[in-house]
């Protein structure tokens, strides 16, 4: 088994996930167990990432398929660490793809996680991980869980309420695993290919991942499973139902629980990635509060156009907290509105303080610098001349993961072209930021 790295980092959500985890497992809050005898029991995941994922149709196996220029897996390692009561992460993955899950983990600075080498089966990726977490391995670093998480690598949108209903209900019954209604009703062929009978859909459910277990059901499951069962079983509650004798609670999961198995299950997965990074804009002013300033016209229009979008609005002289707040929250857009100056200077600051931030390791931040061109004072191509700059300036930046463009908003106008403008200037921004094209990096665009 493969060194584990730093120490957990920061919990960033609420403390509820863990109080409730903890009664679940006996545990309190502060991790130490209620009950004096019993060593803390703890949870732990196991992440089967060891396939080939043939039916994707690519040469690399689809857990590190890039998404926004980044391995699915790392999506789904982030879903996992933002929920801090599951204490350890084992990972599953063959041994031609050990050093570059290293990588991953080291670039996206992914915390808990230790490396297993998968087996030639699913069900035999899964007994590794269960055999680097039970404590009667040779080898064994980790500490035995109270109850274990199975989680497929592939499934990147699970939250942290689907999390500790398993948990909870493995608790009490021993295993227990999300569902989702069948889209398609399953029919039963006969040997010639034609319909033998078909299942009552509405009777049925798909059953789908994370799926939890008391430690010692799966292990001894596991320990007992036949090699056929071993070779071409796909679901791990039949294996505590067979040999722990355990009928799973069944738990309704949300619809983003699916699995990425086809290249279509990877666009959609990009789409939905996209849609929740691009929740929120800040737009950041050049000058002090003044309501006649043409970029609040802007951010009223962007505020009324953008339906679901939280617009906030930040300013950079004094370097503010309200910025580096917003930035704390994770905030990946940002409009920087230039109606006084035409130079780079105010974007600079704000991408050096995105820089600083690391805010783009994981995802990557939309930077749209806006310049209103006041072409009757200033001769336009003394003004084109320094914005010719941002397409040096956003290929530097690029390489920090930030999408840097320009926007172009002709002003003076009379008002009726100036609303029209504005309005041509938010349609650009917001396909800017849904689409995160790279295409489109260092371009100036014109409203
Ligand atoms: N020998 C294997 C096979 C699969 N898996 C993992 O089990 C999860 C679900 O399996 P599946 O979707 O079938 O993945 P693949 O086997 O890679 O896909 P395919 O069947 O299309 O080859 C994936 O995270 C996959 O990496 C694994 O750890 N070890
Ligand atoms: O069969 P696959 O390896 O594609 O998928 C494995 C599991 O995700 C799948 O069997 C779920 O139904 C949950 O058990």
């Amino acid at each position: 088994m493969e060194p584990r790295p730093a120490a957990p980092g920061p919990c960033p959500g609420d403390s509820r996930g863990a109080e409730q985890a903890a009664a679940a497992s006996s545990l309190n809050p502060a991790g130490a167990d209620s009950r004096p005898r019993r060593r803390a029991p703890a949870v732990a995941a196991v992440l089967p990432a060891g396939g080939s994922g043939e039916r994707m149709g690519v040469p690399t196996p689809k857990q590190f398929c890039p998404i926004l220029e980044r391995p699915l897996i790392s999506y789904t390692l982030q879903a996992l660490e933002r929920v801090c009561w599951i204490k350890d992460i084992v990972v599953a993955v063959t041994g031609e793809n050990m050093e570059a899950m290293k990588r991953i983990i080291q670039k996206y600075q992914h915390q808990r996680i230790s490396l297993v080498e998968a087996g030639v089966t699913r069900h035999r990726s899964i007994f590794n991980g269960l055999k680097a977490l039970a404590e009667d391995q040779p080898d064994s670093k980790l500490c035995k869980p109270e109850v274990v998480i199975i989680h497929d690598a592939v499934r990147p949108f699970v939250e942290e309420d689907v999390l500790l209903k398993v948990v909870t209900a493995a608790k009490e019954h021993g295993a227990a695993g999300a569902i989702r209604p069948l889209v398609s009703t399953v029919i039963s062929p006969s040997a010639d290919g034609c319909l033998d009978h078909s299942l009552e859909r509405a009777r049925h459910r798909a059953s789908e991942m994370p799926q939890a277990f008391l430690f010692d059901v799966i292990y001894e499951a596991y320990q007992q499973c036949s090699d056929y069962d071993l070779e071409f079983g796909t679901e791990c509650l039949q294996l505590a139902l067979k040999y722990g004798h355990i009928n799973a609670k069944l738990v309704e999961g949300s619809p983003d629980l699916w699995k990425v198995t086809y290249k279509r299950d990877l666009y959609a997965a990009e789409s939905i990635i996209k849609e929740r990074i691009s929740q929120h804009i800040c737009i950041v002013m050049d000058t002090k509060e003044d309501e006649n300033h043409v970029g609040h016209y802007l951010e009223e229009i962007l505020k009324n156009e953008l339906n679901h979008v939280k617009v906030t609005s930040g300013a950079l002289c004094p370097a503010s907290r309200d910025l580096e707040q917003i930035i704390l929250e994770q905030c990946y857009n940002y409009v920087c509105v230039n109606v006084m100056s035409s130079d780079f200077e105010e974007t600079r600051k704000l991408l050096n303080m995105l820089e600083e931030s690391n805010l783009s390791i994981l995802y990557p931040i939309v930077v749209i610098s806006v310049y209103f061109l006041d072409y009757k004072s200033v001769p336009f191509d003394e003004k084109m001349e320094s914005l010719i700059q941002i397409r040096e300036y956003a290929k530097e930046v690029k390489k920090r993961n930030i999408l840097l463009s320009g926007l172009l908003i002709c002003f003076p106008q009379d008002e009726q072209r100036l609303q029209a403008s504005l309005r041509q200037g938010v349609t650009i921004i917001a396909t800017l930021i849904k689409e995160r094209n790279s295409g489109l990096v260092g371009q100036l665009l014109v409203a």
